[in-house]
């Protein structure tokens, strides 16, 4: 089995727990009441290339990263450094996350709140949006077409944004094809969690203008965000850096800084 699939595998039986407890229509009348979800696109075209900053407190391939006792704490640093959006991992065996990080993380900031998880089925969706989650992560290699489609599909219906995310060129193309605006880059191979810093500028040309362009995963510093705009990011997304720096404000600040640089204009 894939390092994904295994993955998978314990989402479906968290998620066959939480079903048991918590009916859809349970989920569809909260979804009513929640506060309309916040459009991350005028932030995402904007100048400069904007930040995606993620709480995230361990992963497969690296084990623990941070405690991060107050997801809420560190999602104000990262709005208050100039982040345009908060990633959010959920997936709670490999990622230590939860629902609840994304609930209190919605209401200590103000910019678009990601629920990022490995999302196979739209109770999930639900979920997500009852939680109070602006956007939503679709992995292309955990979904075949038909399923992609209708993920993103009923995402919007429910006024979210899905960020489509694709490792390979084959990926890039399903993502396009499914009707996907927000496409990640992921550097990383969820198959076997090797990163390949290339990925992204391989990737790219293959994502016409118009489509958000979003850098995901092995982001170190301003000269990689710098490196990823040349190649057209429009957006970058980073944990483990932030997670482990020293100040996450300031860490976000400087991915900020170095992607609002005049000479990375962006057409
Ligand atoms: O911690 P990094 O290397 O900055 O990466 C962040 C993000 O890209 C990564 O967490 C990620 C990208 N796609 C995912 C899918 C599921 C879980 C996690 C991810």
């Amino acid at each position: 089995m894939s390092a994904l699939d295994e993955i998978i595998a314990g989402v479906r039986e968290d998620l066959a727990l939480r079903q048991a407890t918590t009916s859809l229509d349970r989920l569809k009348d909260r979804v009513k009441i929640v506060d309309p979800a916040i459009d991350p696109m005028p932030r995402f075209r904007g100048p400069g290339v904007a930040v995606i900053a993620e709480v995230k407190r361990s992963s497969p391939s690296k084990g623990a990263l941070a405690t991060i006792d107050d997801p809420a704490a560190l999602a104000a640093e990262y709005e208050a450094g100039g982040a345009a959006a908060i990633s959010v991992l959920t997936e709670q065996r490999r990622f230590s996350g939860s629902l609840d990080d994304l609930v209190s993380v919605r209401c200590a900031v103000a910019v678009p709140v990601l629920r990022k998880d490995f999302i196979v089925t739209s109770y999930q969706l639900f979920e997500a949006r009852a939680a109070g989650a602006d956007l939503v992560l679709l992995i292309v290699a955990a979904l075949n077409d038909a399923e992609l489609t209708s993920l993103i599909e009923r995402a919007r219906s429910i006024g979210m944004t899905p960020l489509v995310e694709a490792h390979t060129a084959d990926e890039v193309r399903r993502a396009l094809d499914a009707g996907a605006d927000v496409i990640g880059v992921n550097a990383r191979n969820l198959a076997t969690l090797e990163v390949d810093p290339l990925t992204f500028a391989r990737l790219a040309p293959l994502i016409p203008d118009g489509v958000v362009r979003i850098a995901e995963s092995g982001v170190r510093g301003p000269h990689d965000v710098i490196e990823l705009a040349r190649h057209g990011a429009d957006v970058v997304l980073v944990g483990e850096a932030l997670v482990t720096g020293r100040d996450p404000r300031a860490g976000v600040a400087d991915l900020v800084a170095a992607g609002a640089h005049p000479a990375l204009h962006k057409s």
